[in-house]
This record gives C-alpha cells, sequence and structure tokens, in this order.
C-alpha cells in the first residue's frame, strides 16, 4: 500500500482492498470473458482494475472502466491506462456517470452507495452480473429469506431485481485502513426486467404507497411489463390473492400496513412470480457463504 497516501474514509469511504484472496476470489466469482466490458466502481488505486487487465487474453475484457472521484489516485490510475489500452479512466461521481456498454460490474464500491446500488445497476441494459464487495450486515439481509432474522426492505429491495448470492464475508483487516464491520462478496444477476413490480416494492417502502393491496394487485395483473404473459400474470396475481397474508391485508391500503405484513405480502408476491418464471429453479437467492 503506497505510504504516502492520505485515505479519507470519513467522506469517501476509502477502505482499499489489501487480501489479495480476496481480489483472486472477486475474479472467479465474475467469470469474465474477452467479450466483457467491465466497470470498477470506485477504483481507487487500482487494484481491482489492474487484476482485470493482467488477466490471461481469453479471461481480460474487452474494455475496464475504471471510475474514480477522487483526483489523488490520479497517478496511479493514469499510470495503468498507460499500460493497459483496455483500460479507461472515468472521472467523476458514480451516481451520475452513464455505462452503457458494461456487461459486468467487479468492484468495492463505496459502502454509502450500497443502498443506492441495486436501483442504479439496473440502468445498465447490458449488465449480465455484478460482483461486489458490500457491507456483512446489508449481504446477510440481501440473502435473506422471508421469514429469517435478517429479512428486511433490503431483501426485497435486492430480490426483487437480482438473483443474489453471498460468496463469502471479509474480515475488517481485509482492507487498509481497517473497516469498522466486516464485508462480504455479493454475485448479482440481474432478473428479467418487472418495472412495475420494481415500483411497487419502491413506493411501497417510500410509503408513498396510498394504493390499497386488492388495487395494486389489479394493477399488477394488467401491467404486462410487470408480469410478463397474460396467463401468467393471472397465475401469480391468483396466487397470492389466495394467501392467507393477502385475505387478512387486502382491503387495506399499503402505506397503513405494519412493516412485518407489508414484507410479508411483498415476499409473496415476487416468490409467486419468480416461480412462475421459466427459469424458476435459478431464481432463489442462495446464500453459499459461512455468513457465521
Ligand atoms: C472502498 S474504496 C475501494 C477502492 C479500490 N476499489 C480498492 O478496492 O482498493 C472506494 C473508492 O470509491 C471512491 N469513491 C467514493 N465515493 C465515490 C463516488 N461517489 N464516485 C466515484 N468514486 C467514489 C473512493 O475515493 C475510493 O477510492
Amino acid at each position: 500500500m503506497p505510504s504516502e497516501l492520505v485515505l479519507d474514509t470519513d467522506r469517501l469511504d476509502q477502505h482499499l482492498l489489501r487480501d489479495t484472496a480476496v481480489v483472486r476470489k472477486l475474479l472467479e466469482t465474475a467469470d469474465v470473458t474477452a467479450h466483457d466490458v467491465v466497470a470498477d466502481l470506485g477504483a481507487g488505486t487500482g487494484v481491482i482494475t489492474q487484476a482485470l487487465a493482467s488477466q490471461p487474453a481469453a479471461r481480460a475484457p474487452t474494455r475496464i472502466h475504471a471510475v474514480e472521484i477522487d483526483p489523488k489516485f490520479r497517478p496511479y490510475l493514469a499510470a495503468l491506462a498507460h499500460r493497459f489500452a483496455r483500460v479507461d479512466v472515468l472521472w467523476g461521481d458514480i451516481l451520475d456517470i452513464r455505462l452503457d456498454d458494461v456487461t459486468k460490474v467487479v468492484a468495492n464500491p463505496p459502502f454509502r452507495l450500497t443502498e443506492h446500488l441495486p436501483r442504479w445497476l439496473r440502468r445498465l441494459d447490458r449488465l449480465t452480473s455484478a460482483t461486489l464487495v458490500m457491507g456483512r450486515s446489508f449481504g446477510r439481509a440481501a440473502v435473506a429469506r422471508p421469514g429469517a432474522a435478517h429479512y428486511n426492505r433490503v431483501s426485497l429491495n435486492v430480490q426483487s431485481r437480482y438473483v443474489v448470492t453471498m460468496v463469502a464475508t471479509i474480515a475488517p483487516n481485509g482492507f487498509h485502513p481497517p473497516t469498522r464491520t466486516p464485508a462480504c462478496l455479493l454475485h448479482l444477476v440481474p432478473r428479467r426486467p418487472r418495472p412495475g413490480l420494481e415500483t411497487a416494492v419502491d413506493d411501497a417502502f417510500s410509503r408513498r404507497g396510498g394504493i390499497r393491496v386488492k388495487d395494486l394487485l389489479r394493477q399488477l395483473r394488467n401491467d404486462s411489463a410487470a408480469l410478463g404473459s397474460l396467463p401468467r400474470r393471472h397465475e401469480v396475481v391468483a396466487a397470492v390473492r389466495a394467501s392467507p397474508t393477502t385475505r387478512r391485508i387486502h382491503q387495506r391500503r399499503l402505506q397503513e400496513l405494519r412493516s412485518a405484513d407489508l414484507s410479508l405480502f411483498m415476499a409473496e408476491l415476487l416468490h409467486a412470480d419468480a416461480a412462475n418464471q421459466p427459469d424458476a429453479t435459478n431464481q432463489s437467492a442462495t446464500n453459499q457463504a459461512d455468513a457465521g
């Protein structure tokens, strides 16, 4: 780690990866090929960008966009761009930069963007996966099943958009300087876009949802973008309508529901929809790691 660097942990979450085993695991999980265009979000000194660019030809992406906001990293990232023609550096805020050609994200992004990333990544039309270092409590919620202790709005936010796997946990001293809490490695594979359903989840949790449960279901049944072809939409909505949770709350407005009921209802909707997808066997959230 360059000793002259003064790192800003408070404002920019500058905890640089120093555990090379984690970098290897990131690459192994991302399974990048020569056809991919990869974004390293919050590139820092470029440890991930460099590892990606140094892969053997069949595994080195066509292009690597290293995105960074802090100019103190310019010498490191400029040196990488000079050494590897496939690397370019994009200076600015991750949330403002357009990355239309990106097929994979492989990154240790600033933790404060964690909650925004699941929604933001959906802007990338060509994205096939995101392999990300995240806080462990976020990761536990992201993979939690309904009814599990860590299940909460993060679970729905992530699972409505991705099939998610926790691949590993990372101890605080895997970073320089060490993080305050453990981190983890998450692998996200976008689900088929379901804008109506995603918006319903967002509305429900931002409490803009003055809509009654029964009207939301009717709206989703009629919204082809949300729930696919006609017979399936009916099946999904019928399955949710028939559940005891929904029968109990179907006259209520989303914003009146207790969090536990809201979570259960939204989870039923998502899981009924996932179960009705043709590739349903691959659509469940899994947790392969020892999240101990
Ligand atoms: C957790 S560090 C990771 C650095 C590097 N990827 C690594 O693993 O060693 C997060 C990086 O994101 C940068 N960063 C913070 N906020 C950012 C933002 N809004 N847009 C772009 N980069 C940002 C920080 O300057 C820092 O380099």
